[in-house]
């Protein structure tokens, strides 16, 4: 474990979305702020960041972009079948953290990646892994939603036609049912499978997008702030959905807001500035925050 610190400035500015007063009784005079710089160390975390036989082992992961280093020393295990919320203030490493876990930095020529990343024990990274493999089992849905330019029916039908999951047509329509049905999204489709995806509204587009994920029976699915893109309603559906598909899948979601953490997720991993500060039960991240940085970002003290 590196003893190496960072020094970290709050600074007095609410998330969008967050129970920031407004009155002017209420808002928090500045002099009542935490220290103004707060010391992490690296590869120190509070709460409870590991599980019992989890389905990522995650340890001492260190990301770097060029010379940048974007992620510190974090050591998290993510449970199975759980909905763990990454939250925290913009650029502090969630989405790339959350892109460890199927190798979607592979792309990007600058990113290193360090460290022990396990799924079901076995490591991620090895070289002779098939990526493509990696990734129908570890699904991904991204912030805006980004269907092919094809029929409904082909998006969902593209995994497993790619991945030989269906021999013949009567299977590939079966897949393509059950997925759209688990997306929630068949009884406003099923008259119009072969129209674009893209004349479908944002919502049903990511929805669909949901349904193409887990067209293939992944084990787990990432979530990129899956509904950053879209209107409170289609955001509702979203969150009933991940709810809904929390009982077959382990499920890892990003988030810029804290309402959605509460709502659909177990446990919260709170980061700041590439340092992992704080996991614990959701509930007692949002109420009885263990670590001073937490407590000052989910009362909207900085974002
Ligand atoms: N492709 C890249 N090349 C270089 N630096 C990058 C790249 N992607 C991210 N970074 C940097 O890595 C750090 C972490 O970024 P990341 O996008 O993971 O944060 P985040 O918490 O997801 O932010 P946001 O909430 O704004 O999406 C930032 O300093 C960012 O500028």
């Amino acid at each position: 474990m590196s003893t190496v610190s960072s020094t970290i400035t709050n600074k007095m500015q609410a998330p969008d979305d967050k129970a920031m007063p407004v009155t002017e009784d209420k808002v928090m005079p500045v002099t009542e702020a935490k220290p103004e710089q707060t010391v992490l160390e690296e590869g120190v975390t509070v709460g409870t960041p590991f599980a019992d036989d989890p389905k990522f082992k995650l340890r001492d992961v260190e990301v770097f972009y060029g010379e940048t280093q974007a992620i510190k020393n974090i050591s998290l295990d993510v449970a199975r079948n759980e909905v763990i919320a990454f939250i925290g203030p913009s650029g502090c490493g969630k989405s790339t953290f959350l892109r460890c876990l199927n190798r979607m930095n592979d792309s990007i020529d600058s990113c290193r990646i360090k460290g022990s990343l396990l799924l079901d024990g076995q490591n991620i990274y090895d070289s002779k892994r098939d990526v493509v493999e990696l990734r129908a089992r570890v699904g991904m849905v991204f912030q805006k939603p980004n269907p092919f330019p094809k029929s409904i029916y082909d998006n969902v039908a593209y995994g497993p036609r790619i991945h030989g999951l269906a021999n013949r047509k009567s299977d590939l329509d079966d897949i393509v049912e059950n997925s759209l049905r688990k997306a929630g999204l068949w009884n406003e489709v099923k008259d119009r499978l072969d129209a674009m995806a893209t004349g479908m509204s944002g919502g049903q587009q990511q929805r669909l997008c949901i349904a193409r994920a887990i067209a293939v029976s992944p084990e787990v699915v990432l979530m990129d702030e899956p509904c950053s893109a879209l209107d409170p309603i289609a955001t509702a559906r979203i969150e009933e959905l991940i709810t809904e598909m929390s009982e077959s899948y382990t499920i890892v979601i990003v988030t810029h807001s804290m309402q959605q953490a509460a709502r659909v997720s177990n446990r919260t991993a709170y980061f700041h500035m590439g340092h992992l500060v704080e996991v614990n039960d959701t509930s007692k991240v949002f109420t009885t925050p263990e670590h001073e940085l937490t407590e000052s970002y989910i009362t909207g003290r900085f974002g």
